[in-house]
C-alpha cells in the first residue's frame, strides 16, 4: 500500500487535485474582478475588522487560547495545525488589496491577499515589493507573523524589513496601528499611538500576540524584464566564494541565488531589472511547456563559462512555483516531461493546500520518516561549514541558496551583529545512510544554533522549550505579551505553536 501511495499518487493528483485546482483559480480570479469592478474592497474592510474584533471579545478566558481559523491543510507549511483543535478559532475574511499608495510608496494589504495577487496586480503598474517569496500562495499574514525571505534579501533584509506598519486587534479585542517611528499618528478610528515594541516583536509572533487585519508594505519601482546571469562553479569553494562576492554587491545585483546541485557542483544567479531584453535571449521560464526551473539551471553545469537569459518579471518570481521548488518530482515523477508539460502543464501546480487535505495519514507519515523540509538561516561565514553539515547529516540535491542581509533590530532575531545571513533549504528525500528524521534534524539545530543562526519554522522543529528560547531572544516578546491585556491567559507562546 506504501509504495502504490508513494509511487501512485499522480493519478490522484492528475485527474482531481489538478482540475481541482484550476477550477479553485477560477473562482479566485472572478473574486478579485469583481471586488476590483465594484471597488467594495476598501469600505468593507471596517466592517470586517468590526466583526473579528466582536469575535474576540465574545472570547470567554479560562482553558482554551485563540488563534486565526485558517484550517491546517489551507497553509504553505508542512505543519497541520494540530494546536487548532482546542483553541477558540478566530475567522480572518480579509483578502483584499486596499490601497496602492505610489506617492508614499506603500501598499496597504488584507492579510489573506496572496503574493500571487500581489504581483499581478502591481507588475503591470510598474511597482513590486521588494521581497516576493516566490510560492503564490504565500499570504501576507503568514510571511509578516512568520517570516519571509526572497533573492533580493541580500538589500532588503526579510519580510519585516520592509513593512512600515501593522494594524492588528489584541486579544483585548482594541484595535491598534504599530509603526517603527516613535511620534504619534492617530489613524480614522485607531485610538492608540504607534507603538514600536510591538512592530518589532510581531514578525516570527506567528499570531501569539494578536490578529493582523492590515499592514502597510513598502513598495519600489518595477521592470518587466530580469537579466540573469547564471554561473556555474565546479567546487565547494569556488561555489561558496562566488556567491558570497555576488551576495556583498547589493548596489549592483537586484537578485542572487544559487542552486547547489551537489558536494561540489553548483549555479550562482545573479540578476538585474531591465527594460529590454537582447534578441534571442528572452526565455519565458513562466510559460506552461517550459521545462522546470531548477532542471533548466542545472544544464548550465556542462558548461565553464557564464551565460545570460532575460526572464519577464512575473515569471522570475515565481519561477520556483510550477515545480513547487524541486518538491514536485517525487509526486508526479514524469512532471518535466516535455509531452506532459505540452499537454497538461499549464494545469500545474497542483494547489499545496488541496495537496495536504487529500495526503492521507500514511502519505503523511512517509513524508514525516523520509523527508526533509527545512530552512537554516546562518551567517554568510559558516556558509561552508554548514554546506558539509547538510552533506554529512542529509545528502539532499539541490539546496537553496538565498542570501539576506540582518540588522540588528530588536525583537527575536538578534543576531551578535549586522551581516550578511544565508537561508540554505533542503526540500526532498534525504541520501544519507544514518538519517533518522528527529535525531538528524535534532543534530542540525544544534549546528544552526552553534552558528548563530535560526531554523525558519514553517518546517519541523524539534528543540526543546529552552533550546527554542536560546535561538530565539524572546526578551521584548515576553515584556509586550506582559504589557498587553489578556495576552498571557487568551494566546499560546510561540513554542506551543511551532515545536
Ligand atoms: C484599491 C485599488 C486602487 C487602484 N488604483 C489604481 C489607480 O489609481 N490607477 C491604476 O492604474 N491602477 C490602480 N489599481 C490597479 C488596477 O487594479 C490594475 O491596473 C489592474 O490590473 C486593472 O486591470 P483589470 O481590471 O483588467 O485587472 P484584473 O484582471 O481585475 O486584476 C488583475 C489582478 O489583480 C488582482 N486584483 C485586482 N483587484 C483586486 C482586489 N481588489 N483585491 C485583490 N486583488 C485584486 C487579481 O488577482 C487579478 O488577477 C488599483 C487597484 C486597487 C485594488
Ligand atoms: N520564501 C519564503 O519566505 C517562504 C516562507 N514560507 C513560510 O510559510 C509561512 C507562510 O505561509 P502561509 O500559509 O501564508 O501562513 P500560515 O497560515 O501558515 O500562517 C503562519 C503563522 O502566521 C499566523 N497568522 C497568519 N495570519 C495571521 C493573522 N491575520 N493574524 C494573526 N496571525 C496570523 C498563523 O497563526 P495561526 O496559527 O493562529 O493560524 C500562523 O501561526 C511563513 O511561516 C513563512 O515563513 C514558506 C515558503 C517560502
Ligand atoms: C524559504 C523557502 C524558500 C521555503 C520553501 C518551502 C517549500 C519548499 C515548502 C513549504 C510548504 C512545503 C513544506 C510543503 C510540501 C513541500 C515543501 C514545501 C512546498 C509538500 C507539498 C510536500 C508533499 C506533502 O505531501 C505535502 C502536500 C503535505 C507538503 C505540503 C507543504
Amino acid at each position: 500500500i506504501e509504495h502504490v501511495l508513494v509511487h501512485y499518487r499522480w493519478v490522484i493528483v492528475c485527474l482531481f487535485l489538478l482540475p481541482a485546482s484550476f477550477l479553485f483559480d477560477i473562482y479566485m480570479t472572478l473574486r478579485a474582478w469583481l471586488i476590483f469592478k465594484l471597488n467594495s474592497a476598501p469600505q468593507q474592510h471596517d466592517a470586517r475588522v468590526k466583526n473579528v474584533q466582536e469575535q474576540v471579545r465574545n472570547f470567554k478566558l479560562g482553558g482554551s487560547k485563540m488563534c486565526t481559523s485558517r484550517p491546517g491543510w489551507a497553509t504553505v507549511s508542512i505543519r497541520l495545525g494540530k494546536y487548532k483543535k482546542n483553541m477558540k478559532k478566530i475567522n480572518i475574511n480579509l483578502m483584499d488589496i486596499l490601497e496602492v499608495d505610489t506617492e508614499r510608496k506603500v501598499v496597504r494589504l488584507e492579510p489573506l491577499v496572496t503574493m500571487g495577487q500581489v504581483t499581478s496586480l502591481l507588475l503591470p503598474l510598474g511597482w513590486t515589493l521588494p521581497i516576493v517569496p516566490e510560492l503564490d500562495d504565500l499570504t501576507v499574514g503568514g510571511l509578516i507573523m512568520g517570516t519571509g525571505i526572497e533573492t533580493s534579501s541580500h538589500k532588503y533584509g526579510l519580510m519585516q524589513h520592509v513593512c512600515e506598519s501593522y494594524e492588528l486587534v489584541l486579544p483585548d479585542g482594541s484595535l491598534t496601528k504599530c509603526s517603527k517611528c516613535t511620534f504619534a499618528i492617530i489613524v480614522f478610528s485607531i485610538s492608540r499611538t504607534e507603538n514600536p515594541d510591538l512592530f518589532y516583536s510581531v514578525p516570527w509572533s506567528y499570531g501569539t500576540l494578536g490578529f493582523l487585519v492590515a499592514a502597510e508594505i513598502r513598495i519600489v519601482p518595477s521592470k518587466p524584464f530580469v537579466r540573469i546571469k547564471y554561473q556555474p562553479a565546479h567546487s565547494a569553494g569556488e561555489l561558496v566564494d562566488i556567491f558570497t562576492k555576488e551576495s556583498k554587491k547589493t548596489k549592483e545585483n537586484d537578485f542572487v541565488e544559487a542552486l547547489a546541485y551537489s558536494d561540489e557542483e553548483g549555479v550562482v544567479m545573479t540578476g538585474n531589472f531591465c527594460d529590454i531584453y537582447e534578441a534571442g535571449k528572452l526565455n519565458r521560464i513562466g510559460r506552461w511547456y517550459k521545462p522546470w526551473f531548477f532542471k533548466h539551471v542545472e544544464t548550465k553545469l556542462k558548461s565553464n563559462e557564464s551565460s545570460v537569459e532575460y526572464i519577464p518579471l512575473r515569471d522570475y518570481y515565481h519561477r520556483h512555483t510550477r515545480s513547487i521548488f524541486w518538491e514536485l518530482q517525487d509526486i508526479i515523477p514524469f512532471g518535466n516531461n516535455p509531452l506532459f508539460r505540452l499537454l497538461v502543464g499549464w494545469l500545474m501546480p497542483p494547489k499545496i493546500s488541496l495537496l495536504k487535505l487529500t495526503q492521507g495519514e500514511t502519505v503523511k507519515r512517509l513524508y514525516e520518516e523520509h523527508h526533509v523540509v527545512q530552512d537554516i538561516m546562518v551567517p554568510m561565514k559558516n556558509l561552508t561549514k554548514c554546506l558539509q553539515v547538510f552533506d554529512q547529516e542529509i545528502k539532499l540535491y539541490p539546496l537553496w541558496l538565498c542570501p539576506f542581509y540582518l540588522p540588528k533590530d530588536p525583537g527575536m532575531l538578534a543576531p551578535p551583529s549586522e551581516e550578511m545571513y544565508v537561508d540554505v533549504g533542503a526540500y526532498g528525500e534525504p541520501r544519507a545512510p544514518d538519517f533518522n528524521n528527529v535525531k538528524t534534524i535534532r543534530r542540525i539545530e544544534k549546528a544552526t544554533k552553534d552558528f548563530n543562526g535560526y531554523q525558519m519554522l514553517y518546517a519541523d522543529s524539534y528543540m526543546t522549550r529552552e533550546e527554542f528560547r536560546e535561538m530565539f531572544d524572546h526578551t521584548l516578546y515576553d515584556k509586550v505579551r506582559k504589557s498587553l491585556p489578556m495576552c498571557e491567559e487568551a494566546m499560546p507562546e510561540i513554542y506551543d505553536k511551532v515545536h
